[in-house]
C-alpha cells in the first residue's frame, strides 16, 4: 500500500512541504480511537531476542528512527507505535532557527536518495522539552543537539551545554553532532583537541545530575582512515559512550542522477542507498581498529533487512533508519526485525 499508492502520491509534491502535511495527517490519524493498537498490531515485533541492553538502556528492539525526522519532537509518540525500538529528536540547538533558504530538500528517485541542505533548521531546545513533556513513556529517546549557526566558535561549548542541560530530564541518551555538512564552521568541530575538551566539559556537566545520561558522537561518513583512527583515540581517552556512524555525506560518486540535475541541487548532504557501504565500511573499521572497544549505532543507507543485517554485522549494536523510512515505508522496521530475530534464532540452533 505505502510503495504503491502513498509514496507515488506523496512523490508528485515538495519533500519539505509533504514531511509537514504527513506530520499533521499522522497526528491527526493518531486522534482516532484505537488507531495506536492496531498500527502497533501491524508493524511491532515483539521478542525477548530482540532487545539490546546498551548504555544501561534496554532497547526493545535494535531499530532506530534517525536524528532529524522529528527535530522538535513532534511526533515520537505516535511514530513509537511503528515499532521503533528507539526515537532520536533534535538535531536541537539553543535558539530556534529557519536554517537555510528554501529549496533545500531534494528526491533523488534513482538513486533512492535523498539530497539536504536543511541547516539545522529546528525550534529551539526550549521547545523540545515542552514536548517531550508529553512523553508518554513509550519509548527510549535520544537527544541530538548542536550548535546554533550565528554562534561564534568561543562559545560552541556553551551551546552544546545549554542543550544538554536543558533536555537531560526529558531524553535517555544524547548524541553530539559534530558532522553536519550543512552548517558551515564544522572545521573547529573536526579538531580532535576542541573535541575532548567538548565532551569534557559534557560529561562534567553530566556528572552534576543526580542520574548520568549515555553521551555518544555522531560522525561523518567521509572521514578518512586518520581521522576515523582520531575518532577511536578520542572515543577511547574520554570514554564517551558511543559512535552514531554516520550522517550525511559530501560526496557524489556512482550516482544514476544525472551531472546537469545534481549541478541544479546544489550543496547538501547526500544519504541513502548510495552511501551504504561507505558508512558501513566505517562501521567495520571502526569496530575491528578499535577492538570493538565501544557501541556503535549503524545509519547510512539502510532499505532493507539485508542492509540492516550488513550492518549489524559490520560492527554495528544498533542501526538507524531515515531515508529508508521514506523509500519503502513504515514496514521496513518490520521486515528488519523479523530478519534479526530469525537470525537471533538460527543462532540458537546452532548454539
Ligand atoms: C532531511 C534530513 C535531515 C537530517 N537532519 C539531521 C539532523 O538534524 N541531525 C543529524 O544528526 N542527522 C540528520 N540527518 C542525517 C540522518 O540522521 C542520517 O544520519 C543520514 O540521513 C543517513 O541515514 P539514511 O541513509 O538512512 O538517511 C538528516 C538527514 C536527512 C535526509
Amino acid at each position: 500500500m505505502y510503495k504503491r499508492i502513498i509514496r507515488p502520491l506523496f512523490f508528485l509534491f515538495d519533500p519539505e512541504k509533504v514531511h509537514h502535511f504527513t506530520f499533521v495527517l499522522i497526528k491527526n490519524l493518531f486522534k482516532i480511537p484505537g488507531i495506536s493498537f492496531f498500527i502497533r498490531k501491524i508493524y511491532t515485533v515483539e521478542d525477548k531476542r530482540l532487545e539490546r541492553n546498551l548504555f544501561g538502556l534496554t532497547f526493545k528492539n535494535p531499530v532506530g528512527l534517525a536524528a532529524g525526522f522529528d527535530k522538535n519532537a513532534i511526533l515520537y509518540n505516535e511514530f513509537a507505535n511503528f515499532g521503533f525500538g528507539f526515537i532520536e529528536i533534535g538535531t536541537v540547538t539553543p535558539k530556534l532557527q529557519e536554517g537555510n533558504p528554501k529549496k533545500r530538500l531534494f528526491r533523488l528517485k534513482a538513486d533512492k536518495a535523498i539530497v539536504n541542505r536543511m541547516g539545522f533548521n529546528n525550534k529551539g531546545v526550549f521547545a523540545a522539552v515542552k514536548n517531550l513533556k508529553k512523553n508518554k513513556g513509550k519509548i527510549i529517546i535520544g537527544g541530538n543537539i548542536g550548535k546554533n549557526t550565528t554562534t561564534l566558535p568561543t562559545n560552541y561549548t556553551e551551546d552544546y551545554l545549554t542543550c544538554f542541560q536543558e533536555l537531560h530530564p526529558y531524553v535517555d541518551y544524547f548524541v553530539l553532532n559534530i558532522s553536519c555538512p550543512n552548517v558551515n564552521s564544522h572545521a573547529k568541530l573536526n579538531d580532535k583537541d576542541y573535541l575532548i575538551e567538548l565532551i569534557t566539559a559534557i560529561q562534567e556537566e553530566n556528572k552534576k545530575f543526580q542520574q548520568q545520561k549515555p553521551i555518544l558522537l555522531k560522525i561523518a561518513p567521509d572521514l578518512n582512515k586518520i581521522q576515523l583512527d582520531e575518532i577511536i583515540a578520542v572515543v577511547i581517552k574520554t570514554k564517551i559512550d558511543g559512535v552514531i556512524a554516520s550522517n550525511t555525506s559530501v560526496h557524489r560518486e556512482g550516482l544514476k542522477i544525472s551531472e546537469r540535475e545534481l549541478e541544479k541541487i546544489g550543496n547538501g548532504g547526500l544519504s541513502g542507498k548510495p552511501i551504504n557501504d561507505r558508512s558501513t565500511e566505517v562501521i567495520k573499521y571502526l569496530a575491528k581498529k578499535s577492538n570493538k572497544a565501544f557501541p556503535i549505532i549503524g545509519v547510512g543507507g539502510i532499505h532493507s533487512a539485508e542492509d540492516a543485517l550488513e550492518k549489524l554485522n559490520a560492527g554495528a549494536d544498533l542501526i538507524q533508519i531515515f531515508t529508508g523510512f521514506i523509500y519503502e515505508g513504515p514496514v521496513l522496521i518490520k521486515q528488519i526485525n523479523k530478519a534479526i530475530l530469525k537470525r537471533e534464532m538460527l543462532k540458537e540452533i546452532k548454539n
